[in-house]
């Protein structure tokens, strides 16, 4: 499988997405906020709507569906794999000296639980019964437990030129994205077909950057987010990767409101076929600014990247790049309902192939909107599943569409 996209609506070939676990139940009333949740979700209810939803992507398109637990345990049978992830897991609650012990007393399939999941103090004293001092907060997590790893959408990021691998902003989620770094670099169905832009060679602590802040405009242009999660510093840095590779022409930096609500690009606007968008028109005009990269020259090897900052909207970019542009707003733009529907994420619809698309049900006027398009809407439960404050699109990374 060549790990390259063209498109965020070709028919859908292959996809990842994570099926929630432990780490949902780890969520308190206390710690969610750290942990980007926005309430306490009932886990079994969440897990059978994550079900409806992924059965739904496999019936309705034929896809492969890939689930990250299975593919995490694969890599994790590789024992240097695992001390590794073990031991960056633990060395933010300084105590990575504990994890070849751990190695010895879980499973592989185990450790994988954990290193999703998260672990505490006390589950560790009920092994290694030699840590029951007093010292330790038994309450307190040896390994924090990743709850957003069902946003598939944002640790990495496949575009026309390859794949952006995630800094994670938030301390929350930063684990995420050395897990799915880990997954692609090392199984034997992805580590031959990736083409690695960023980070780059030798970048240590490099700046944020998140998947949800990546859409494919077409084959020759990629918008960035310059977001709550996504820095000018990733951004020029990606860019310079995807110019230098030669396929993406132009790359925009889309400079968002530091808001919750808009955390990422996709947040704001979805594309659902060759020429219709679905946006929240209030995130859209308060677009004030967007830069423009393209390349300059390749020199010796040396990419110089050049940057334009625009005087131009959002919506101007999106109809110069997407010709005859038809764009629907979440709601229909009803000011009664567009706010509550983007809230849930109602701009952030899935496109599984042009003009169809698997949307949240709570988000009924959105959903209208889009078959009085011609969009065919396929819709999943989402009473616990929003709780996260993602949506279709944020839950899934596709790794194969068909070309459009
Ligand atoms: N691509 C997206 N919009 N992802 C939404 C992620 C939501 C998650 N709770 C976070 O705050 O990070």
């Amino acid at each position: 499988m060549n790990l390259r996209l063209n498109s965020e609506f070709g028919t859908l070939k292959a996809v990842l997405m994570h099926r929630p676990g432990k780490e949902i139940d780890r969520l308190t009333p206390y710690n969610k906020e750290f942990l980007l949740f926005d309430d306490v979700p009932y886990l079994e209810a969440l897990q059978k709507e994550h079900d409806t939803f992924s059965n739904l992507v496999k019936a309705s398109t034929g896809a492969m569906v890939y689930q990250l637990r299975e593919l995490l345990i694969r890599v994790l049978y590789d024992q240097q794999i695992l001390l590794k992830l073990m031991q960056n897991a633990l060395q933010r609650s300084g105590l990575s000296h504990l994890a070849e012990a751990i190695l010895e007393r879980y499973s592989t399939a185990e450790c994988a639980g954990i290193l999703t999941g998260g672990l505490k103090i006390h589950e560790l004293k009920r092994k290694i019964p030699k840590l029951n001092s007093g010292e330790l907060m038994d309450y307190a997590f040896a390994i924090a437990p990743c709850p957003n790893l069902y946003f598939q959408r944002d640790p990495m990021a496949v575009t026309p030129g390859g794949i952006i691998f995630s800094s994670m902003k938030m301390e929350g989620r930063q684990r995420e994205a050395d897990l799915l770094r880990t997954i692609f670099e090392n199984h034997p169905d992805f580590k031959d077909n990736i083409n690695k832009l960023y980070p780059a060679e030798g970048m240590h602590s490099p700046p944020s950057i998140e998947g949800g802040d990546v859409i494919i405009l077409s084959q020759k242009a990629v918008a960035i987010g310059n977001s709550e999660r996504t820095e000018e510093k990733a951004i020029y840095h990606a860019a310079k990767a995807l110019l230098g590779e030669g396929t993406v022409e132009r790359v925009y930096e889309v400079h968002l409101p530091q808001k919750r609500q808009y955390m990422h690009l996709d947040t704001v606007f979805t594309i659902l076929d060759e020429n219709l968008a679905l946006t929240y028109p209030d995130a859209l005009n308060s677009v004030l600014q967007t830069s423009l990269y393209t390349l300059k020259e390749i020199r010796d090897d040396k990419v110089v990247i050049k940057r334009e900052v625009l005087k131009e909207s959002l919506l101007t970019i999106l109809e110069r790049e997407i010709p005859h542009l038809e764009v629907l707003h979440t709601a229909d733009g009803n000011p009664d309902y567009a706010m509550r529907e983007q809230w849930f994420d109602g701009a952030n619809v899935f496109a599984i192939g042009p003009r169809r698309v698997i949307s949240y049900n709570r988000n009924i006027h959105t959903n209208r909107a889009l078959r009085e398009k011609g969009v065919e809407v396929l819709e999943i439960p989402s009473s616990e599943l929003s709780r996260g404050l993602g949506g279709p699109r944020c839950m899934t990374m596709p790794l194969s569409r068909s070309r459009v």
